[in-house]
């Protein structure tokens, strides 16, 4: 690819007591690239994002962000780096007693210092374009389907202009139309808003519909990042059973009929 990374990860280790989670990993996120990343469970998905977006300080190694070394900076200087970050985490993770238009404007007056008004006016914008109808604005979560949720909290991820998304499973738990529907409002976004997106998933239909690239966890670093068809062909134990068993031949076929195809 001919840009320059937005974001360089190089020889990062992650450690929890004897426990070594990454070795060396080496990772690269390019401008407005959506980057699916998979792995078995306790591969270290979760970590990685969590790493990178300064919430789990790294063992050892570096993560350039924009040309800059979070991991030498200050926690002042990493958490300007870190406002160009919008991070949707599984679960979603709304405040169950404040409604969706409170929820997306409380950080936009923490953070950008806008009253109250102003701050619930830009909320109802940034719920909108999420796809939810104006009067989901004065609902409480628990009043919301879980796809709406979903949506709500891409909104409040979306709140102060991230130019980086990271997304943790968004759609795990969501039924196959919701998902579906989710997973073309990522690739409507980063289109129309120029995001770059990396996204953890376990869903091989996320992958196919959504993603330029994808790298995949495994024996503690990045074994494999290229574009779907050469990772699927990658002679790997793990990638033959995931991307060729019966759940990732589903996969592909409704892919190709999606896109008109011959089934390969
Ligand atoms: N704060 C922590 N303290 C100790 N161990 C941790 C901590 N965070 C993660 N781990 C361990 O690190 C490993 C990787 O966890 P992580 O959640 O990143 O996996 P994952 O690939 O996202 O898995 P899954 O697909 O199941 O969500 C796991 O074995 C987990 O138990």
């Amino acid at each position: 690819m001919a840009d320059h990374p937005v974001i360089q990860v190089r020889a990062l280790d992650n450690r929890f007591g004897s426990h070594i989670v990454h070795e060396k990993l080496d990772l690269d996120l390019y401008p407005r690239e959506i980057l699916g990343v998979v792995g078995g469970s306790g591969t270290g998905k979760s970590v990685l994002l969590r790493s990178i977006v300064g919430l789990n300080p790294p063992s050892g190694g570096h993560i350039t962000v924009f040309g800059e070394d979070l991991t030498e900076l200050s926690a002042t200087e990493r958490s300007r780096y870190e406002q160009r970050f919008g991070v949707l985490f599984q679960g979603g993770a709304l405040f169950t007693s404040l409604n969706l238009e409170q929820n997306i404007a409380l950080p936009l007056i923490e953070h950008a210092r806008l009253s109250r008004a102003e701050a619930e006016e830009l909320a109802r914008m940034k719920l909108a374009l999420t796809g939810l109808p104006p009067e989901a604005a004065t609902k409480y979560p628990a009043e919301l389907s879980g796809g709406m949720v979903k949506r709500a909290a891409l909104a409040r991820a979306l709140a102060l202009d991230p130019e980086i998304l990271f997304l943790d499973e968004p759609t795990a738990g969501l039924d196959p139309i919701g998902a579906a529907a989710f997973d073309e409002l990522i690739v409507t976004l980063r289109n129309a808003l120029g995001l770059t997106v990396f996204l953890v998933t376990h869903d091989l239909d996320t992958l196919y519909t959504t993603c330029d690239r994808v790298a995949v966890l495994s024996q503690r670093r990045v074994l494999v990042a290229d574009t779907l068809e050469k990772v699927a062909q990658t002679d790997d134990r793990w990638i033959q059973d995931y991307f060729h068993g019966p759940r990732g031949r589903a996969a592909i076929t409704a892919h190709n009929r999606l896109t008109k195809q011959e089934p390969g």
